[in-house]
């Protein structure tokens, strides 16, 4: 700890190659050993050994430097594993827990007009199948950001009269913002599709490890439920009825912490009590209320916490029966058995959100009920808000976490392809506007993402600065994230000194460099310095700001 990261060349096959610098290839080992890297550039492959402390962003800008050039934006994956190339997208993140040895290949800047067009991004694979969706991994061309695109064809909502779902979705999702519920970055629409920009969770749904694993013990079930609590709880206090909670609609982000997602049934209300009368749902997970159609109202959203509950600890749903009819007989009339291994408490939690009564129902009265119960006694609410409490596990970083039947679907090229790239000027969906929200994650996590350019800017933001602004950005947000965090300390910090034009430099006492690469820094930067100065303050260090 303290010191710079080293690298260490060995075993290159190029001979032309640029050297690398002298102080940087002394043999170095930290406690947690070392990285190995294969850069493979223009089909050379060169073998670097890393620090693991060194950064993504610092990987990075030694391709440029080795290339010399500065348009790799991204590396990646020869394998295409998701998680890996997912983080090799996020600047800030360290090498950590990342395999001891990576294939690398660069990915290069590409110019876009706009983030609001289907042709800003690259289709890579399909990663989820919905009613009406099909979702593809894609990389945003311009700074290779991975992101999941949900499209819908225009034609197959109108055969299913689904236009107000998603139009429903659409609006919900432009609204919301909190750390487990997935965030938008982008929709707009062309002649014949939908499409969302989403942020990507390289973790898959839940219901694939549950799969995996049969059942969750107690302990990683509460992690997982308790997270829903609060995106529930989120939801509600905005007036939304999500409607629709089940393992594939909870997806983990590349930290293994959750988002809820698929807002196809989630519906605003204006009043908290209000009543809906559409008669929705997956038939598993359906509530008393919704099969006796006199309307439902947040409480059904109780009931799917205890459906999910107890598959989570289960590995099925409550009432399972393959006839649906008997199926929804059961959830009207039958009384739920529970297994001889689950605890008294995790069954009276989930006996009291699967009352029939809605009115009787734990949370009905008040929300706070249910963060009450005794089985979520042990949970720190502001802590995992903050995400601070572990989850259970990481998802993968040697394999896949979707099913095969989805990353094997060939990709609906249409919805990529030139010939359907044009904007639609129909009315047909005139209220499914083009928006650009900008913002990935919720900003308490690793990937917050800078909103450093805005919708049609592109054009007058040359190749080179739109890079470095990407770059700079993610590099003094995560900086600045460290330093809100409470593990803050002079020992702990030890960001690489990444040069790649500097024009300011953000200097710490304790002495401690980051680079910023253009003047606009300095102005976009000011509130964030401001609010730096302020957290700095408080630990008693000194920040001062050093123009070049
Ligand atoms: N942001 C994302 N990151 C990773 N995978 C995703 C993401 N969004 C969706 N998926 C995958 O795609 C699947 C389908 O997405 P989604 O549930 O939103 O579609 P849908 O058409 O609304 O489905 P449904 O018919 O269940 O309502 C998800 O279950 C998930 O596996």
């Amino acid at each position: 700890m303290g010191q710079s990261p080293m690298i260490q060349e060995s075993n290159s096959k190029s001979t032309n190659r640029p050297r690398l610098n002298h102080a940087r290839t002394k043999p170095f080992t930290t406690e947690n050993g070392t990285i190995t890297i294969n850069f493979s550039i223009n089909s050379e492959i060169t073998t670097y050994t890393f620090d693991n402390i060194v950064t993504v962003g610092f990987l990075i800008s030694e391709a440029n430097r080795l290339t010399k050039t500065d348009n790799i934006i991204a590396l990646k994956t020869l394998e295409g594993i998701e998680t890996i190339d997912y983080l090799l997208t996020i600047y800030e993140k360290t090498l950590d827990h990342f395999p001891t040895s990576l294939n690398l290949s660069p990915v290069f800047f590409e110019k876009i007009e706009s983030e609001i067009e289907i042709q800003s991004y690259h289709p890579i694979k399909v990663i989820g199948k919905g009613g009406f969706s099909q979702v593809t991994l894609v990389r945003q061309k311009n700074t290779g950001r991975l992101y999941a695109c949900k499209t819908v064809s225009k034609a197959n909502i109108l055969k299913q009269k689904k236009i107000c779902h998603v139009l429903s979705e659409h609006k919900i999702l432009s609204k919301v913002s909190h750390p487990f519920v997935i965030q938008l970055h982008s929709c707009f629409q062309t002649i014949d599709y939908l499409h969302f920009i989403l942020e990507f969770c390289p973790g898959g749904e839940l219901f694939y490890h549950l799969g995996n694993l049969g059942r969750f013990t107690e302990d990683q079930a509460r992690f997982y439920f308790a997270e829903v609590v609060l995106a529930l709880e989120y939801l509600h206090e905005n007036k939304v009825l999500f409607r629709d909670l089940k393992p594939e609609n909870i997806l983990l982000a590349s930290d293994g912490h959750i988002k809820l997602s698929d807002f196809g049934l989630a519906r605003e209300i204006i009043r908290s009590d209000e009543k809906r009368y559409t008669y929705c749902g997956s038939a598993e997970y359906m509530s008393p209320e919704m099969l006796s159609r006199n309307g439902h109202g947040k409480e059904i959203d109780y009931y799917g916490l205890g459906s999910l509950l107890f598959e989570l600890l289960t590995g099925s749903p409550p009432f399972y029966d393959e006839s649906i009819e008997k199926m929804f007989w059961k959830i009207q009339h039958e009384e739920l058995s529970f297994p001889k291994y689950m605890s008294e408490d995790a069954v009276d939690l989930i006996s009291r959100l699967l009352d029939k009564n809605e009115k009787n129902r734990i949370g009905s009265k008040n929300f706070a009920d249910i963060k009450d119960h005794i089985w979520l006694s042990t949970i720190h609410w502001k802590r995992l808000l903050h995400k601070k409490a572990s989850p259970p596990f990481v998802p993968s970083m040697s394999r896949s976490n979707f099913a095969d039947e989805f990353t094997s679907m060939p990709i609906e090229i249409e919805a990529f392809s030139e010939d359907t790239w044009k904007p639609c000027e129909g009315d047909r969906f005139i209220e499914f506007d083009n928006l650009y929200v900008g913002r990935v994650s919720d900003g308490w996590g690793e990937n917050m993402r800078p909103s450093y350019v805005s919708s049609g800017d592109l054009s007058t933001v040359n190749t080179n600065s739109s890079i470095q602004h990407a770059q700079t950005f993610s590099r003094t947000e995560s900086f600045l994230d460290m330093n809100i965090d409470e593990s803050f300390t002079s020992e702990n910090i030890n960001l690489p000194r990444v040069s790649l034009s500097p024009k300011i430099h953000l200097q710490l006492n304790p002495p401690m460099l980051i680079e910023s690469l253009s003047s606009d820094f300095l102005l976009e930067a000011s509130p964030m310095k401001l609010a730096l100065q302020q957290k700095l303050r408080k630990k008693n260090l000194n920040l001062t700001f050093i123009s070049k």
